[in-house]
Protein backbone atom coordinates (compact mmCIF):
# COMPACT_ATOMS: atom_id res chain seq x y z
CA UNK A 1 0.00 0.00 0.00
CA UNK A 2 1.71 3.03 -0.96
CA UNK A 3 0.92 6.34 0.76
CA UNK A 4 0.32 9.33 -1.27
CA UNK A 5 3.70 11.49 -1.58
CA UNK A 6 1.61 14.49 -0.02
CA UNK A 7 0.36 12.22 2.93
CA UNK A 8 4.07 11.24 4.15
CA UNK A 9 4.57 10.86 7.85
CA UNK A 10 7.04 8.21 8.45
CA UNK A 11 10.66 8.00 6.59
CA UNK A 12 12.99 5.17 7.05
CA UNK A 13 17.17 5.77 7.44
CA UNK A 14 19.25 2.61 6.95
CA UNK A 15 22.76 3.48 7.17
CA UNK A 16 23.22 6.82 9.00
CA UNK A 17 26.69 7.98 8.42
CA UNK A 18 27.52 11.43 6.31
CA UNK A 19 24.85 10.69 4.24
CA UNK A 20 21.93 9.01 5.48
CA UNK A 21 22.70 11.27 8.74
CA UNK A 22 22.23 14.31 6.60
CA UNK A 23 19.46 12.55 4.91
CA UNK A 24 18.06 12.27 9.02
CA UNK A 25 18.31 15.91 9.72
CA UNK A 26 16.70 16.79 6.56
CA UNK A 27 13.42 14.89 7.07
CA UNK A 28 13.44 15.83 10.68
CA UNK A 29 13.55 19.40 9.79
CA UNK A 30 11.07 18.82 7.49
CA UNK A 31 8.39 17.95 10.01
CA UNK A 32 8.52 13.97 9.71
CA UNK A 33 9.14 11.14 11.97
CA UNK A 34 12.13 9.32 11.03
CA UNK A 35 13.22 5.79 12.33
CA UNK A 36 17.24 5.13 11.78
CA UNK A 37 18.85 1.71 11.92
CA UNK A 38 22.96 1.28 11.17
CA UNK A 39 24.71 -1.43 12.29
CA UNK A 40 27.79 0.37 13.71
CA UNK A 41 27.89 0.05 17.29
CA UNK A 42 28.29 3.87 17.77
CA UNK A 43 26.30 4.86 15.31
CA UNK A 44 23.23 6.37 17.40
CA UNK A 45 25.65 8.88 18.90
CA UNK A 46 27.58 10.25 15.62
CA UNK A 47 23.46 10.29 14.21
CA UNK A 48 22.23 12.73 17.21
CA UNK A 49 25.99 14.62 17.38
CA UNK A 50 25.42 15.27 13.23
CA UNK A 51 21.88 16.39 13.70
CA UNK A 52 22.84 18.24 16.37
CA UNK A 53 25.31 20.15 14.51
CA UNK A 54 23.44 21.01 11.45
CA UNK A 55 20.03 21.95 13.29
CA UNK A 56 21.52 25.55 13.36
CA UNK A 57 21.74 25.71 10.03
CA UNK A 58 18.06 23.84 9.64
CA UNK A 59 16.88 26.57 11.89
CA UNK A 60 17.72 29.40 10.08
CA UNK A 61 16.41 27.57 6.67
CA UNK A 62 13.18 27.97 8.72
CA UNK A 63 12.02 24.12 9.91
CA UNK A 64 8.42 22.65 9.21
CA UNK A 65 5.62 22.96 11.82
CA UNK A 66 6.32 20.47 14.37
CA UNK A 67 9.70 19.43 13.70
CA UNK A 68 11.90 18.08 16.31
CA UNK A 69 15.07 16.75 16.68
CA UNK A 70 13.06 14.00 19.52
CA UNK A 71 10.91 12.85 16.30
CA UNK A 72 13.74 10.32 15.44
CA UNK A 73 13.65 6.89 16.99
CA UNK A 74 16.87 4.74 16.34
CA UNK A 75 16.24 1.07 16.59
CA UNK A 76 18.35 -1.81 16.86
CA UNK A 77 17.01 -3.93 13.83
CA UNK A 78 16.73 -3.02 9.99
CA UNK A 79 13.11 -5.08 10.40
CA UNK A 80 12.38 -2.27 13.31
CA UNK A 81 13.37 0.33 11.13
CA UNK A 82 10.95 0.00 7.86
CA UNK A 83 8.14 -1.96 9.14
CA UNK A 84 5.59 1.26 9.18
CA UNK A 85 7.38 3.25 6.95
CA UNK A 86 5.91 5.25 4.30
CA UNK A 87 9.47 5.55 2.39
CA UNK A 88 12.92 4.15 2.78
CA UNK A 89 16.35 5.56 2.47
CA UNK A 90 19.29 3.29 2.12
CA UNK A 91 22.62 5.43 2.99
CA UNK A 92 25.29 2.18 3.27
CA UNK A 93 28.61 1.76 1.45
CA UNK A 94 29.45 2.11 -1.32
CA UNK A 95 29.80 -1.83 -2.28
CA UNK A 96 27.78 -3.33 -5.06
CA UNK A 97 27.17 -6.46 -3.26
CA UNK A 98 26.28 -4.40 0.09
CA UNK A 99 23.74 -2.83 -1.56
CA UNK A 100 22.18 -5.50 -3.50
CA UNK A 101 21.83 -7.74 -0.44
CA UNK A 102 20.65 -4.55 1.80
CA UNK A 103 18.13 -3.77 -0.78
CA UNK A 104 16.79 -7.23 -0.87
CA UNK A 105 16.45 -7.23 2.43
CA UNK A 106 14.78 -3.79 2.30
CA UNK A 107 12.28 -5.28 0.18
CA UNK A 108 11.08 -8.58 2.25
CA UNK A 109 10.85 -6.25 5.24
CA UNK A 110 8.94 -2.73 3.87
CA UNK A 111 5.36 -2.86 3.83
CA UNK A 112 4.20 -3.84 0.24
CA UNK A 113 4.31 -1.14 -2.17
CA UNK A 114 6.71 1.45 -0.39
CA UNK A 115 9.27 2.80 -2.25
CA UNK A 116 13.15 2.60 -1.65
CA UNK A 117 15.79 4.79 -2.54
CA UNK A 118 19.14 4.50 -2.79
CA UNK A 119 21.35 6.89 -2.32
CA UNK A 120 24.15 5.44 -4.09
CA UNK A 121 27.02 7.60 -5.81
CA UNK A 122 27.13 5.87 -8.94
CA UNK A 123 25.49 2.51 -9.36
CA UNK A 124 23.02 1.95 -11.72
CA UNK A 125 19.88 0.80 -10.05
CA UNK A 126 19.74 -2.17 -12.78
CA UNK A 127 22.54 -4.05 -11.21
CA UNK A 128 21.39 -3.44 -7.74
CA UNK A 129 18.13 -5.31 -7.84
CA UNK A 130 18.85 -7.92 -9.35
CA UNK A 131 17.94 -10.43 -6.03
CA UNK A 132 15.33 -8.01 -4.61
CA UNK A 133 11.72 -10.04 -4.46
CA UNK A 134 9.58 -6.77 -6.05
CA UNK A 135 12.33 -4.66 -7.67
CA UNK A 136 9.62 -2.58 -9.33
CA UNK A 137 9.51 -0.60 -5.93
CA UNK A 138 13.40 0.56 -5.71
CA UNK A 139 14.36 3.13 -7.22
CA UNK A 140 18.20 6.04 -6.88
CA UNK A 141 17.33 9.08 -5.23
CA UNK A 142 21.14 10.45 -5.22
CA UNK A 143 21.68 13.61 -3.06
CA UNK A 144 24.28 16.13 -2.46
CA UNK A 145 26.52 16.77 0.92
CA UNK A 146 24.77 17.92 2.74
CA UNK A 147 21.13 16.35 1.89
CA UNK A 148 19.89 18.62 4.10
CA UNK A 149 21.32 21.74 2.49
CA UNK A 150 21.92 21.18 -0.92
CA UNK A 151 18.43 21.23 -2.58
CA UNK A 152 19.08 18.71 -5.48
CA UNK A 153 18.20 14.79 -5.96
CA UNK A 154 18.89 12.82 -8.82
CA UNK A 155 16.29 10.22 -9.52
CA UNK A 156 16.26 7.18 -11.61
CA UNK A 157 14.72 3.72 -11.96
CA UNK A 158 16.42 0.72 -13.11
CA UNK A 159 15.23 -1.77 -16.13
CA UNK A 160 13.16 -3.65 -13.61
CA UNK A 161 11.73 -0.14 -11.72
CA UNK A 162 7.80 0.44 -12.52
CA UNK A 163 7.51 3.33 -13.65
CA UNK A 164 5.26 4.64 -11.01
CA UNK A 165 7.45 3.95 -8.20
CA UNK A 166 10.02 6.81 -10.15
CA UNK A 167 7.17 8.92 -10.28
CA UNK A 168 6.07 8.94 -6.53
CA UNK A 169 9.76 9.16 -5.52
CA UNK A 170 10.40 12.40 -7.44
CA UNK A 171 6.85 13.92 -6.02
CA UNK A 172 7.75 12.82 -2.87
CA UNK A 173 11.32 14.09 -2.60
CA UNK A 174 9.70 17.82 -4.35
CA UNK A 175 7.26 17.33 -1.15
CA UNK A 176 10.11 16.82 1.23
CA UNK A 177 11.69 20.05 -0.11
CA UNK A 178 14.35 19.22 -2.60
CA UNK A 179 14.74 19.74 -6.23
CA UNK A 180 14.25 16.88 -8.45
CA UNK A 181 15.87 15.82 -12.22
CA UNK A 182 14.38 12.71 -13.07
CA UNK A 183 16.17 10.82 -15.35
CA UNK A 184 14.71 8.72 -18.25
CA UNK A 185 17.24 6.58 -18.59
CA UNK A 186 20.12 5.33 -16.68
CA UNK A 187 23.70 7.08 -17.20
CA UNK A 188 26.58 6.50 -15.09
CA UNK A 189 27.57 8.80 -12.95
CA UNK A 190 23.98 10.20 -12.89
CA UNK A 191 24.35 13.95 -14.34
CA UNK A 192 26.29 16.07 -11.78
CA UNK A 193 28.74 13.19 -10.68
CA UNK A 194 29.55 12.49 -14.19
CA UNK A 195 30.74 16.22 -14.55
CA UNK A 196 32.02 16.83 -11.19
CA UNK A 197 34.29 13.33 -11.93
CA UNK A 198 35.59 14.99 -15.12
CA UNK A 199 36.53 18.00 -13.19
CA UNK A 200 38.05 15.96 -10.36
CA UNK A 201 39.92 13.95 -12.90
CA UNK A 202 41.64 16.81 -14.52
CA UNK A 203 42.52 17.95 -10.29
CA UNK A 204 44.35 15.00 -9.65
CA UNK A 205 46.35 14.81 -12.57
CA UNK A 206 47.47 18.67 -11.79
CA UNK A 207 48.48 16.87 -8.13
CA UNK A 208 50.37 14.05 -9.09
CA UNK A 209 51.97 15.95 -11.82
CA UNK A 210 53.26 18.22 -9.68
CA UNK A 211 51.31 21.24 -11.70
CA UNK A 212 48.74 22.93 -9.20
CA UNK A 213 48.42 21.88 -5.39
CA UNK A 214 45.58 20.99 -3.76
CA UNK A 215 45.08 24.71 -2.45
CA UNK A 216 45.64 26.48 -6.08
CA UNK A 217 43.14 24.06 -7.35
CA UNK A 218 40.38 24.61 -5.26
CA UNK A 219 40.95 28.38 -5.00
CA UNK A 220 40.95 28.54 -8.68
CA UNK A 221 37.21 27.23 -8.02
CA UNK A 222 35.94 29.66 -5.45
CA UNK A 223 37.71 32.78 -6.43
CA UNK A 224 36.70 31.68 -10.35
CA UNK A 225 33.66 29.91 -12.07
CA UNK A 226 32.30 28.36 -8.76
CA UNK A 227 31.08 31.51 -8.17
CA UNK A 228 28.91 32.30 -11.49
CA UNK A 229 27.98 28.43 -11.06
CA UNK A 230 26.19 28.91 -7.81
CA UNK A 231 23.30 30.52 -10.19
CA UNK A 232 23.93 29.77 -14.09
CA UNK A 233 25.43 26.20 -14.89
CA UNK A 234 28.33 25.76 -17.48
CA UNK A 235 26.21 25.95 -20.82
CA UNK A 236 24.65 29.34 -20.50
CA UNK A 237 27.83 30.53 -18.17
CA UNK A 238 29.74 29.18 -21.67
CA UNK A 239 27.33 30.76 -24.25
CA UNK A 240 28.01 34.08 -22.72
CA UNK A 241 31.57 33.31 -23.25
CA UNK A 242 30.35 33.98 -27.06
CA UNK A 243 29.55 37.23 -26.68
CA UNK A 244 26.66 38.09 -28.84
CA UNK A 245 26.64 35.50 -30.63
CA UNK A 246 25.93 33.35 -28.07
CA UNK A 247 26.38 29.75 -27.49
CA UNK A 248 27.24 29.38 -31.26
CA UNK A 249 30.18 31.96 -31.37
CA UNK A 250 31.39 29.92 -28.21
CA UNK A 251 31.65 26.47 -30.39
CA UNK A 252 32.92 28.60 -33.75
CA UNK A 253 35.73 29.99 -31.88
CA UNK A 254 36.52 27.87 -29.20
CA UNK A 255 35.20 24.25 -30.54
CA UNK A 256 38.52 23.37 -32.46
CA UNK A 257 41.06 24.41 -30.02
CA UNK A 258 38.78 22.33 -27.14
CA UNK A 259 39.49 19.32 -28.85
CA UNK A 260 43.08 18.68 -26.98
CA UNK A 261 41.83 19.31 -23.67
CA UNK A 262 38.30 16.96 -24.49
CA UNK A 263 40.60 13.90 -25.25
CA UNK A 264 44.19 14.09 -23.82
CA UNK A 265 43.34 12.77 -20.50
CA UNK A 266 42.67 8.75 -18.87
CA UNK A 267 41.77 8.08 -15.91
CA UNK A 268 45.06 8.88 -12.80
CA UNK A 269 46.56 6.29 -11.36
CA UNK A 270 45.54 6.92 -7.33
CA UNK A 271 48.69 5.75 -6.38
CA UNK A 272 50.19 6.04 -2.30
CA UNK A 273 52.40 9.31 -3.95
CA UNK A 274 49.01 11.13 -5.49
CA UNK A 275 46.62 9.66 -1.90
CA UNK A 276 49.24 11.32 -0.23
CA UNK A 277 49.61 14.09 -1.78
CA UNK A 278 45.98 15.06 -1.85
CA UNK A 279 45.04 14.24 2.26
CA UNK A 280 48.18 15.94 3.34
CA UNK A 281 47.20 19.22 0.65
CA UNK A 282 43.82 18.98 2.12
CA UNK A 283 45.26 19.00 6.02
CA UNK A 284 47.18 22.39 4.60
CA UNK A 285 44.56 23.97 3.06
CA UNK A 286 42.46 23.23 6.13
CA UNK A 287 44.66 25.35 8.11
CA UNK A 288 44.07 24.46 11.45
CA UNK A 289 40.44 24.07 11.02
CA UNK A 290 39.02 20.73 12.07
CA UNK A 291 36.23 18.67 10.40
CA UNK A 292 33.48 20.15 12.28
CA UNK A 293 34.62 23.77 11.80
CA UNK A 294 34.67 23.07 7.88
CA UNK A 295 31.14 21.95 8.01
CA UNK A 296 29.62 24.88 10.06
CA UNK A 297 31.87 26.78 7.80
CA UNK A 298 29.99 25.12 4.16
CA UNK A 299 26.63 25.24 5.82
CA UNK A 300 26.78 28.82 6.18
CA UNK A 301 28.47 29.23 3.15
CA UNK A 302 25.54 27.12 1.57
CA UNK A 303 22.87 29.53 3.09
CA UNK A 304 24.58 32.53 2.42
CA UNK A 305 24.50 31.87 -1.32
CA UNK A 306 21.12 30.26 -1.57
CA UNK A 307 19.83 33.65 -0.40
CA UNK A 308 22.29 35.13 -2.22
CA UNK A 309 20.44 33.72 -5.39
CA UNK A 310 16.72 33.92 -4.07
CA UNK A 311 16.36 30.40 -3.78
CA UNK A 312 15.70 31.36 0.34
CA UNK A 313 14.28 34.73 2.02
CA UNK A 314 16.57 37.28 2.87
CA UNK A 315 16.86 37.69 6.67
CA UNK A 316 15.96 41.26 5.76
CA UNK A 317 13.16 40.56 4.00
CA UNK A 318 10.96 37.81 5.70
CA UNK A 319 8.64 36.82 2.94
N1 LIG B 1 29.64 11.10 1.13
C1 LIG B 1 29.10 11.74 0.09
O1 LIG B 1 29.47 12.88 -0.24
C2 LIG B 1 27.98 11.12 -0.69
C3 LIG B 1 27.68 9.77 -0.58
N2 LIG B 1 26.61 9.25 -1.28
C4 LIG B 1 26.26 7.84 -1.14
O2 LIG B 1 25.67 7.63 0.14
C5 LIG B 1 25.93 6.29 0.59
C6 LIG B 1 26.54 6.35 1.97
O3 LIG B 1 27.77 7.05 1.90
P1 LIG B 1 28.36 7.85 3.15
O4 LIG B 1 27.27 8.33 4.01
O5 LIG B 1 29.34 8.82 2.59
O6 LIG B 1 29.17 6.69 3.89
P2 LIG B 1 29.51 6.57 5.46
O7 LIG B 1 30.65 5.63 5.54
O8 LIG B 1 29.65 7.91 6.07
O9 LIG B 1 28.20 5.90 6.06
C7 LIG B 1 27.81 4.61 5.76
C8 LIG B 1 27.05 4.06 6.95
O10 LIG B 1 26.50 2.81 6.62
C9 LIG B 1 26.64 1.96 7.75
N3 LIG B 1 26.59 0.57 7.30
C10 LIG B 1 27.59 -0.31 7.15
N4 LIG B 1 27.11 -1.50 6.73
C11 LIG B 1 25.77 -1.34 6.61
C12 LIG B 1 24.71 -2.21 6.23
N5 LIG B 1 24.93 -3.45 5.86
N6 LIG B 1 23.45 -1.72 6.25
C13 LIG B 1 23.19 -0.44 6.60
N7 LIG B 1 24.16 0.42 6.97
C14 LIG B 1 25.42 -0.02 6.97
C15 LIG B 1 27.94 2.34 8.40
O11 LIG B 1 27.96 1.96 9.77
C16 LIG B 1 27.94 3.85 8.20
O12 LIG B 1 27.38 4.54 9.30
C17 LIG B 1 26.84 5.66 -0.47
O13 LIG B 1 26.04 4.91 -1.36
C18 LIG B 1 27.43 6.87 -1.19
O14 LIG B 1 27.81 6.61 -2.51
C19 LIG B 1 25.80 10.02 -2.07
C20 LIG B 1 26.06 11.35 -2.21
C21 LIG B 1 27.18 12.00 -1.56
C1 LIG C 1 32.07 11.99 -3.49
N1 LIG C 1 30.76 11.58 -4.05
C2 LIG C 1 30.98 11.03 -5.39
C3 LIG C 1 30.22 10.53 -3.19
C4 LIG C 1 29.94 12.80 -4.08
C5 LIG C 1 28.54 12.68 -4.52
O1 LIG C 1 28.03 11.63 -4.89
C6 LIG C 1 27.68 13.89 -4.55
C7 LIG C 1 28.20 15.10 -3.83
O2 LIG C 1 27.77 15.36 -2.70
O3 LIG C 1 29.03 15.81 -4.39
Amino acid sequence: MRTAPENVRRVACVGAGVIGGGWVAHFLARGYDVTAWDPAPDAEQKLRRLVDAAWPALTQLGLAEGASADRLTVVATLEEAVVDAEFVQESAPEKLELKRDLLTRLDAAAPAGVVIASSTSGYPMTDMQTTAADPSRLVVGHPFNPPYLIPLVEVVGGERTAEDAVTWASRFYEVAGKSVITMNREVPGFIANRLQEALWREALHMVANGEATVKEIDDSITEGPGLRWAFMGPMLTFALAGGEGGMAHMLDHFGPSLKSPWTRLEAPELDKALYDAVVEGCDEAADGRTIADLVAERDRGVIDVLRATGRLPRQEDPR
